[in-house]
């Protein structure tokens, strides 16, 4: 049986119609970031694994409660989109797509328990984890599955179908949220053993049996719909040939939804595209036999009429509601948009254009903010009362949801109005740019003039900032922010812990050092705590990875700096050595990339507005003495918009933002950059047009493959390629320091090679960060011996 006799029952609106209303997913770490707690209190072994299977239950169960509170009431309006951690560690952990070092972590009959799953995700003495990184253009990060030829595919888990049982059993039919199979992997790289040429593409034919027993199961278990989330769909910058891509597209929608009987054999299919247009890959999407196909109208573009009839036997959740941003969504224009495809007669309902998982839980908590900036904003909570009104005024006309459409425009009006929104002095600042501003003079002089100045010795030894964030440096800030301890009190336990930092260095024998950072809450939030134009949350929590959470800045208005922001610190740390202290800046793409951005300027001139901001602090640092300052843009790669043609003209801004910010100061000061947390192999001529003296960036996990492709570019910039995994908490050997620095040596010119860690320290302890340095410094010092006797 085909679901081709399905689907018109299904556009008639049978029991398996889709809800009128919905979100794509909901934040999973809790209001008060209950996961969080609960997972690292079973890490810290001061909860069992019962236990935390029953506190994540109660969480489920409080959150789907609380999103039929908001009125998802429908069947299925539900996401359940909960994860320990990862959505596409979900999958790996579903399909037992393990690698082979985790082998003896399996069970019997291949599944993970839960310790076995957190172990891929952090690894453990032995063995690595799964490498993390960025999903698609946001802040949040996923582990990569390693998947080779070898690697067994077969339905090992059955947490998906347990959870949905879980959730109807409790009075609730939920929507499982399943990362879908083309676009994991997408996100798959080829495992270690993997010959030249294979993609893991190459294994979707097997895979597509195991996705399919898993629809299977869910609809023996009464799920009525599945949401398939496809997010690589809306990427032309995949290294797998569009055609390709549109084959797997075709190949997994013929095994899932034309050769599977729905209802009987599988849930209907709600395929996701979150995050971008479909482009090219709308009409085979379109072509599938899926029930239903969620549209990213935010960023992506509304579909042409011929292209929505294309859609006619299909649902079409049109993502209107922002689900990667705050601001309260402009109901009146929504409405229309909304009403406008339902009018091209087929069925149009409202969701959101991505998970609400970027977003915090609620705006309820954030009395701080002022009643005028709150209003203007809608969290996850308030996002969902938008698409239930929304879906309101759909279905029952306009007339219904009058007082909620005004309240929005009033919101509106408020907003492009309000005093520093907009700031004639910073906009004449940035209207006067000129190109003398982004010029730093020759690299080569720059050199000289450096190295007569700092006199360092060949591999000079750094680190890339923070240092860890201790407990007692954590309560410090708690009992600061409430008033228990005195500015006088807390700024003298920052300079002690300062203090601490530099004599360790100076004792581990480090040749630059940092003041280690003990004052910032977060590398992004310290700043915009001191610059205008941002709000901070005082709970506004977004999941970052696993169970570490950021608290993303509001740029709400026109940006400048009242004060000079890390002056003071460095100066101390620099009064207390004789050795050089980096100071230590946020650049301006990576403090946007980290905030929720304004959707009223453009992001260039966001980013000029910050670039001047820094290049006034760089000339504050550079006049108390300060001989090197490091601005860190490790989101340099995070914005990289996901089609290739808009890629060069954020490039330009994103380059010229740095460079404004860092070509002020002269010669003989030493400007570094840190780049982490991505592949930025694609990157690399703007990484070069940076123009800094330094660049460190992370290249232990993936033994230095990314100095091949600086290698091949021609980078002829000191570079720190870092040689020790600060994500793990293994201390690196000598030996192992010593390997990863010889292979850096061969791939770079000695007398442009500095070594240093990955990245920052903060999330480790000091029990490993000291022996790690120690042997850092060891394993230089053997590499400097060595080179001299060659
Ligand atoms: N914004 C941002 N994005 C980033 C990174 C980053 O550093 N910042 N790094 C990359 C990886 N992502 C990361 C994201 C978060 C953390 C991280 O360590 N987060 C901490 C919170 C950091 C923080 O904001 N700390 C605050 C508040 C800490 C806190 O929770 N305080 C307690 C009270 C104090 C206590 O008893 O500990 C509370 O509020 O309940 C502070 O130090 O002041 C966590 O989740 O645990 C690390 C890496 C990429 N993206
Ligand atoms: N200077 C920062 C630190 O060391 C850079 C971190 S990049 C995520 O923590
Ligand atoms: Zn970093």
């Amino acid at each position: 049986m085909s679901n081709q006799q399905h689907s018109p029952a299904l556009a008639q609106g049978t029991n398996l119609a889709f809800p009128a209303a919905t979100v794509l997913g909901y934040p999973r770490i809790g209001p008060n970031r209950e996961l969080k707690r609960a997972v690292e209190a079973f890490w810290a072994g001061r909860v069992s694994a019962a236990q935390l299977e029953q506190q994540a239950a109660e969480l489920r169960s409080r959150t789907r409660d609380h999103l039929v509170s908001l009125g998802l009431t429908e069947p299925a309006a539900v996401p359940s989109s909960f994860s320990f951690y990862d959505q596409v560690l979900d999958v790996v952990a579903t399909v037992g797509a393990v690698p082979p070092r985790f082998a003896h972590l399996r069970a019997a009959d291949g599944s993970l328990d839960r310790a076995a799953y957190f172990a891929l995700a952090r690894g453990d003495d032995e063995v690595a984890p799964l490498e993390m990184t960025k999903w698609f253009d946001s802040n949040y990060h996923y582990l990569v599955p390693e998947i080779g030829p070898e690697t067994e595919l077969r339905l090992v888990s059955d947490r998906i179908v347990a959870e949905y049982v879980e959730a109807r059993e409790a009075g609730v039919v939920t929507r499982p949220v399943v990362v879908g199979p083309v676009t994991f992997l997408l996100l798959s790289k080829p495992s270690n053993d993997a010959p030249a040429g294979f993609r893991p593409l190459d294994r979707l034919p097997d895979l597509l049996p195991v996705y399919a027993e898993l629809l299977g199961r869910l609809a023996d278990a009464g799920a009525p719909w599945v949401q398939l989330d496809e997010p690589a769909l809306v990427t032309d910058a995949l290294d797998v040939p569009a055609e390709r891509v549109r084959a797997a597209v075709t190949d997994a929608y013929r095994a899932l939804a034309s050769d599977l009987a729905v209802g009987a054999q599988r849930p209907a299919i709600l395929l996701a595209a979150p995050y971008g247009d479909l482009g090219d890959n709308l009409p085979v999407v379109a072509a599938s036999d899926v029930e239903a196909v969620a549209l990213d109208l935010v960023k992506g573009h509304t579909p042409a009429p011929d292209v929505v009839e294309g859609l006619a036997r299909k649902t079409l959740v049109a993502g209107v509601v922002d689900g990667h941003n705050v601001w309260r969504a402009d109901l009146d224009a929504r409405l229309a948009q909304v009403e406008a495809l339902a009018a091209l007669g087929g069925r149009v309902t409202v969701g959101t254009s991505t998970s609400l998982f970027h977003v915090p839980h609620t705006t309820a908590a954030e009395t701080q903010l002022g009643a005028g900036l709150r209003s203007w904003l809608a969290f996850a909570d308030e996002k969902v009362a938008e698409v239930v009104t929304l879906a309101r005024g759909l279905v029952e006309g306009r007339d219904a949801v009058a007082g909620e459409i005004a309240a929005a425009s009033a919101a509106l009006a408020d907003r492009a109005t309000a005093a520093g929104v907009r700031v004639e002095a910073v906009r004449a600042r940035t209207a006067g740019l000129t190109p003398s501003d982004l010029e730093r003079g020759d690299a080569a002089d720059r050199r000289t003039a450096q190295a007569a100045r700092l006199g360092l010795p060949p591999l000079p030894t750094t680190t890339i900032g923070s240092f860890p964030q201790t407990t007692d440096i954590r309560v410090a800030r708690a009992a600061h922010a409430r008033g228990e301890l005195s500015d006088a009190q807390y700024d003298a336990a920052m300079e002690a812990e300062i203090a601490r930092v530099i004599a360790l260095q100076e004792e581990i024998g480090l040749d630059v050092l940092v003041h280690g950072e003990p004052e910032r809450n977060d590398m992004v939030q310290y700043f915009a705590e001191l610059l205008d134009g941002f709000a901070v949350t005082r709970n506004g929590w977004v999941q970052s990875y696993g169970t570490r959470c950021t608290r993303p800045s509001i740029l709400w208005g026109d940006v400048s700096r009242p004060a000079p922001m890390t002056v003071r610190w460095t100066r101390f740390a620099q009064s207390l050595t004789p050795r050089p202290v980096k100071g230590m800046l946020t650049g301006p793409v990576t403090i946007m990339a980290w905030s929720f951005v304004r959707d009223d300027v453009p992001l260039a001139e966001t980013a000029n507005q910050i670039g001047f901001a820094l290049r006034d602090e760089l000339a504050d640092l550079e006049a108390a003495g300060v001989a090197i300052i490091q601005v860190d843009e490790p989101a340099l790669r995070e914005l990289l918009p996901l089609r290739r043609a808009d890629q060069p003209a954020y490039l330009d801004w994103s380059v010229s933002s740095f460079r404004l910010a860092t070509s002020g100061v002269r010669p003989g000061t030493q400007v570094h950059t840190h780049l982490c947390y991505s592949e930025f192999g694609e990157v690399i001529g703007a990484i070069d047009a940076l123009d800094a003296d330094v660049t460190s960036i992370e290249a232990a996990r993936s033994r230095m493959e990314i100095l091949d492709e600086l290698r091949a570019s021609g980078f002829g910039r000191g570079v720190g390629p870092g040689v020790y995994d600060i994500h793990s908490p293994r201390v690196p050997s000598v030996e192992e320091l010593g390997e990863l620095i010889g292979l850096a040596a061969a791939d770079v010119d000695p007398g442009l090679l500095w070594i240093n860690p990955d990245c920052g320290l903060k999330t480790r302890g000091y029990a490993e960060v000291t022996p790690a340095l120690t042997n850092l410094v060891a394993a230089t010092r053997a590499a400097r011996a060595a080179q001299v006797t060659v």
